[in-house]
């Protein structure tokens, strides 16, 4: 097997086309030199001089990408990189040859980007929704049906080549598990239950962004139903898009993921932080992530990141990827992007995977553990009462109310300094003495002028942190022995234990990362 010979991918997910190629192919005949082996792609580009060949990967969908991106679109032959599966993540890019810093990996010409730009021209007042909403919009309407290619006369051998399905997305099981009657499985069920509260929140907030999207998409097509004429896959009636019952919404999940979890930033907008600023971009989109920056892949600045001005063109700019400018790959490596410095919770909860990491990893703080204890250090601001509801209107007014989080990288591990300002706020409303004067201390503390409120308070913080740490290590204990799946029973698809063990990772990096915080409390660790 070469080192970019595709095989099935293992373990967990994303689950990717890996079939039949498209029937619809169409071949320059001066470009396509059919091997008397197999119906493979293998074309020689003889028109251009500096071309290379393109040799067959038995990765069709992957070749049909390919073909689509060098005939079609102009794109220089990309020697360096191929994909194959990845344990546990799906498919990933690869060295196809050796890569010393810098290697220049791919250039994506602008127009087989999908984005804002691309895809507005082909949709009536397309300025009505947003970047996310439009590029799930054209997904959903060409979404490949069954083990077909996707018949998108603009990017159906990119549509082709994504995802099949998200079904280890947590997502997609509470999508499932909340219609009528559940569409889920019941080990879908279980590992919802399964989560620690804040992963539980963060993943109704992405619901919730994913209602949002839907609903401006229904409200979209009934202004505007001859967006329907870009369909090619079935014909969704105007009516499926107003019913958040209907199936169509199952087929948005895909959409919409495809979105949330491969797109990559691009300035596309006057400003740089406008929410539109992103694309779906082909091949880097196979880049699995490092929480390593220095080894990611990274994009070529352009005259649009320079002038910090999007490009003038219609179609934006050509896209250009190298690898680490630190280190040499050889062939076969893995080259891995950096989705940002994510915590697990933020990892799971967006993509569908974390960050794994041995127990000694998390306690020596060579691991980036991250506790989010909003749920801990709530009810004990709500079980002092009426001072607790004034110590949170200050907090409130101050914004320091909720996102509060335990560290354990770099060590010592640490608590946010949000933890700090609430439990010093929260010592000062359950301390017998008088409060103004404490409170005016603590606001000090905020404003840089002083670095303590007194020293009882200093300490009645600590100690309510420990408690919290405490509380964090009891709840994690009870789920570490007993996760509540079924672990064992092998029930479930292929990628269902893969989640187990993650979701075990999880209530580890909570006990161990509380412990490590209770352990800097003890040795006096200043914070
Ligand atoms: C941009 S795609 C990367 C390509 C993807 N693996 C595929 O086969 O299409 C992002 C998705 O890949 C998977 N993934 C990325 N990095 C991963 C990692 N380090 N470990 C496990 N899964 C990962 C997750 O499912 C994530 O949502």
């Amino acid at each position: 097997m070469t080192n970019c010979e595709l095989r099935s991918p293992v373990g967990g997910p994303p689950v990717t086309r890996t079939g039949a190629r498209s029937p619809k192919r169409v071949r320059l005949a001066s470009f396509v030199v059919p091997t008397p082996t197999n119906n493979i792609l293998s074309f020689m580009q003889v028109s251009d001089a500096s071309a290379t060949s393109l040799s067959p990967s038995n990765d069709a969908p992957w070749d049909d990408l390919l073909e689509w991106l060098v005939e079609g679109h102009g794109m220089k032959v990309p020697e360096h990189i191929c994909r194959k599966a990845s344990a546990g993540a799906g498919f990933g890019l690869y060295a196809a040859k050796p890569c010393p810093p810098s290697t220049s990996l791919f250039t994506i010409p602008a127009k087989a980007l999908m984005n804002l730009r691309t895809l507005a021209p082909h949709y009536p007042d397309a300025s009505a929704i947003s970047a996310t909403c439009l590029i799930a919009l054209h997904l959903l309407l060409n979404r490949p049906q069954g083990d077909s290619a996707s018949l998108d006369p603009l990017f159906g051998p990119y549509i082709s080549v994504l995802p099949v399905d998200f079904s280890s997305h947590p997502l997609a099981w509470l999508v499932r598990c909340g219609r009528e009657p559940p569409g889920c499985a019941p080990c879908e069920e279980k590992l919802l239950q399964a989560l620690p509260p804040s992963y539980t929140k963060s993943l109704s907030s992405l619901y919730d962004r994913f209602l949002v999207d839907w609903k401006n998409i229904s409200k979209y097509i009934s202004s505007h139903p001859e967006a329907l004429r870009n369909a090619h896959a079935g014909s969704p009636s105007i009516a499926a898009f107003q019913n958040s019952k209907d199936p169509l919404i199952v087929d948005f999940v895909w959409a919409w993921l495809n979105v949330n979890t491969r797109c990559i930033y691009r300035q596309l907008k006057a400003s740089r932080s406008h929410p539109d600023n992103l694309t779906l971009c082909p091949i880097l989109d196979f880049a699995n992530h490092t929480s390593d920056f220095s080894s990611s892949i990274s994009p070529v600045s352009s005259l649009t990141d320079i002038w910090q001005a999007p490009s003038k063109s219609p179609a934006g700019d050509d896209f250009t990827f190298i690898s680490s400018s630190k280190f040499s790959y050889p062939e076969g490596a893995e080259l891995f992007l950096n989705y940002g410095a994510h915590s697990n919770r933020t990892l799971f909860v967006e993509y569908g995977f974390i960050n794994r990491a041995t127990l000694d990893e998390i306690l020596e703080g060579s691991f980036s553990g991250e506790v989010d204890v909003e749920d801990i250090l709530q009810p004990m601001f709500t079980s002092i009462g009426d001072a607790g509801r004034e110590a949170r209107m200050i907090l409130d007014e101050e914004g320091y109310w909720g996102d509060w989080t335990l560290h354990s990288c770099p060590p010592p591990a640490y608590p946010s300094y949000r933890v700090i300002v609430a439990l010093r706020l929260l010592c000062i409303f359950t301390a017998p003495a008088p409060r103004e004067q404490a409170i005016k201390a603590w606001r000090e503390t905020l404003l840089g002028l002083r670095d303590r409120v007194s020293e009882d308070n200093e300490t009645a913080w600590r100690q309510k942190l420990a408690i919290c740490c405490r509380a964090v290590m009891e709840r994690a204990e009870i789920r570490c022995a007993s996760p509540g799946g079924n672990e064992g029973t092998g029930e479930g698809a292929g990628w269902v234990p893969w989640m187990w063990q993650n979701i075990a990772q999880v209530w580890q990096e909570e006990y161990y990362v509380a412990k490590a915080v209770e352990i800097s409390v003890m040795n006096n660790e200043m914070f």
